[in-house]
C-alpha cells in the first residue's frame, strides 16, 4: 500500500513529469510522480538502470526544472523560482552529492568544502570545512586539489561539502558508487550518524540492498514512475 499523503511533507511531489530533448526524439523520463517525504525519514530509491533516478532526485532537489508537475521543499514551490532563487533555496537547506562529483579543479579540498559555506555567510567556514574534511577520513588531503585525489578521496570530498552547511535534507545519488567497502561504510556511518543526531532527511539512490535496508523507506522506480513503495519493518 502507498503511504498516504502527509500535508507537513518536507518534500512534495505533484504529477511530476519531465520530457528531455526535442521532438521526435524527446524522451519521457519521469511519468507523473507523486511523492511526499516527512521530514527527518530516510529514504532508498531503488530501480533499474535508465529508469529516471537521476532525475528524480534532481528535479526533487531543484536542479532540474520539471516538464510539467510540482515540487516543493519545506513548503517553497521550486516550480515558481528562477535559477538565482532556487540557487538561494538550495543553500543552507539541501546537500547534495551526485555522481559526478562537480569540484572545482582550481581550488583544494579545503576549499571546495569551505566556499558554499562562506558563500553562504556563515563563520568559520575554514574551521568547518577542515573538521568536516577530517571526519570523512581526508584530514591529511586538505591542501590538495582534485586533480590529486583518487575517485574515491574526491567522492568523500563531495560528502564532506554536503555535510558542512548541516542541510536538513541530504540528496545523495551513490554515494558509495566509488569507495571500497569500509570507507563505502563509514562515509553511510557518517550519514546515518548526522541522521540519528540531527534528524537529516537522507534521499539515496542505491543499487546496494544493504545501503537500502539501513533506509526506513525503500521506493522503487521503473520507467519514469514509482512502482514500489515500502517502510521497512
Ligand atoms: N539530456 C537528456 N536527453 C535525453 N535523454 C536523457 C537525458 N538525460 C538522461 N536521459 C535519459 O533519461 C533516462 C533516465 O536517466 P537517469 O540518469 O535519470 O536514470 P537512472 O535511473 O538514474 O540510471 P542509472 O542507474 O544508470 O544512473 C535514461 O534513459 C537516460 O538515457
Amino acid at each position: 500500500m502507498m503511504p498516504s499523503t502527509v500535508d507537513s511533507a518536507l518534500i512534495a511531489a505533484r504529477n511530476v513529469s519531465l520530457v528531455l530533448g526535442r521532438p521526435p526524439a524527446s524522451v519521457e523520463i519521469l511519468r507523473g510522480v507523486d511523492l511526499d517525504v516527512a521530514a527527518g525519514d530516510s529514504v532508498a530509491l531503488l530501480g533499474p538502470s535508465g529508469s529516471g533516478k537521476s532525475s528524480l532526485m534532481a528535479v526533487l532537489a531543484g536542479l532540474e526544472r520539471p516538464t510539467g508537475g510540482t515540487v516543493s521543499v519545506a513548503g517553497l514551490d521550486f516550480t515558481t523560482l528562477d535559477e538565482d532563487a532556487l540557487a538561494v533555496a538550495r543553500r543552507g537547506r539541501i546537500g547534495i552529492v551526485l555522481q559526478a562529483f562537480h569540484l572545482l579543479p582550481t581550488m583544494t579540498a579545503l576549499e571546495n568544502v569551505a566556499v558554499p559555506l562562506e558563500l553562504a555567510g556563515e563563520g568559520d567556514a575554514f574551521a568547518r570545512a577542515a573538521a568536516e574534511l577530517e571526519a570523512v577520513g581526508l584530514g591529511h588531503r586538505i591542501g590538495h586539489y582534485p586533480a590529486q585525489l583518487s575517485g574515491g578521496e574526491q567522492q568523500r570530498v563531495a560528502i564532506a561539502r554536503a555535510l558542512v552547511g548541516r542541510p536538513a535534507l541530504i540528496f545523495a545519488d551513490e554515494p558509495t558508487g566509488n569507495l571500497d567497502t569500509t570507507t563505502g561504510a563509514s562515509i553511510m556511518d557518517l550519514l546515518f550518524a548526522r541522521h540519528a543526531a540531527s534528524g537529516t532527511t537522507l534521499f539515496i539512490i542505491t543499487h546496494d540492498p544493504g545501503l537500502a535496508a539501513r533506509c526506513a523507506r525503500v521506493i522503487e522506480l521503473g520507467d519514469g514512475r514509482i512502482v514500489g513503495d515500502r517502510r521497512s519493518a
